[in-house]
């Protein structure tokens, strides 16, 4: 059975409706692949920082995270998300399972950066799958919350969309970014489009420009990583349009695809 990782924003997930999880559910029940889910928490970490007044920033798209901002990350994103969403699959007749990249230290992290610029900001050096292919084997959905440990027990952030990098290519899976855009967009003679194919230099081009910023830096990034690390193909998809997931893998032309050869037309 075909592997599908599907990297649910935080920027979408209280608005998804549960239709999206019955999907999820019956693509596995079915037979027509496994999914796979590594969830964010972006919005929620920021509301849950506000109300306890610590103040934070971002590099890149990265949230530059102190001890006391790594324990509110990991409350919200393992505690309240991850069972939120394990809920709805189960509701949808799914067996999800919810577990943190801690947990048999399933994202074993080091940090992104050694100058510790950015503190408990982690990337994964290795998915132990161990656990995730257990759980697969059972029948099982399993649901990852982007926090990873190191072998002296130091806990990391990592963002969702690098984590859900590692895994699909752990796992040889298709990577797809669901998220709250149609795409990656550009405004072109005065008109937004939304780019079908991208290629890896000219996502650069579009970083080094600023049309591609903030959260969607990690992701196209985390998309060529992913082709990269073995994975067949890398999309990002509007979740809120409620055909789109079913109709990608049908294979039709749906957000933006990022592909690792040069393109003509871009
Ligand atoms: N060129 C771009 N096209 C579309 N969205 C972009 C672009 N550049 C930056 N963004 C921003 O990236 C956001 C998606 O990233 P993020 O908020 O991290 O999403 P998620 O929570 O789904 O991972 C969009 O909502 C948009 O604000
Ligand atoms: C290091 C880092 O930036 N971690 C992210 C983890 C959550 C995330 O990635 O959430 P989205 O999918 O909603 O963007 C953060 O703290 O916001």
């Amino acid at each position: 059975m075909n592997t599908i990782i599907l990297k649910m924003g935080g920027s979408i997930l209280e608005k998804l409706p549960i239709s999206f999880y019955q999907k999820v559910a019956e693509l596995r029940k079915s037979g027509i692949c496994q999914p796979i889910i590594v969830h964010g928490g972006g919005p929620e970490i920021n509301l849950a920082l506000k109300q306890s007044n610590v103040e934070t920033t971002f590099v890149d798209g990265l949230r530059v995270t102190t001890e006391e901002v790594l324990n509110v990350a990991e409350m919200v994103m393992s505690g309240s998300i991850n069972k939120r969403i394990v809920a709805k699959i189960n509701k949808s007749n799914g067996k999800a399972f919810g577990l943190s990249g801690v947990d048999g230290s399933l994202l074993h992290a080091e940090p992104v950066d050694q100058s510790g610029k950015l503190g408990f900001v982690g990337q994964v050096a290795k998915v132990n799958d161990t656990w995730l292919k257990l759980i697969i084997e059972k029948g099982g959905i399993p649901v990852i919350s982007p926090i990873g440990i190191d072998s002296k027990g130091t806990r990391y952030n990592i963002n969702g969309d690098m984590a859900a990098a590692a895994v699909a290519s752990a796992m040889k899976g298709k990577l797809i970014f669901v998220s709250d855009i149609p795409g990656v967009m550009e405004t072109i003679n005065g008109k937004q489009v939304v780019h079908s194919k991208l290629s890896k230099h000219k996502i650069e081009s579009m970083i080094t420009s600023g049309v591609i910023y903030g959260g969607m830096i990690p992701k196209v990034r985390s998309a060529i990583n992913a082709l990269s690390g073995g994975v067949s193909e890398s999309v990002i998809i509007d979740g809120l349009t409620p055909t789109n997931l079913e109709g990608y893998l049908n294979g039709q032309m749906i957000g933006t695809k990022i592909v690792m050869g040069e393109l003509q037309h871009v």
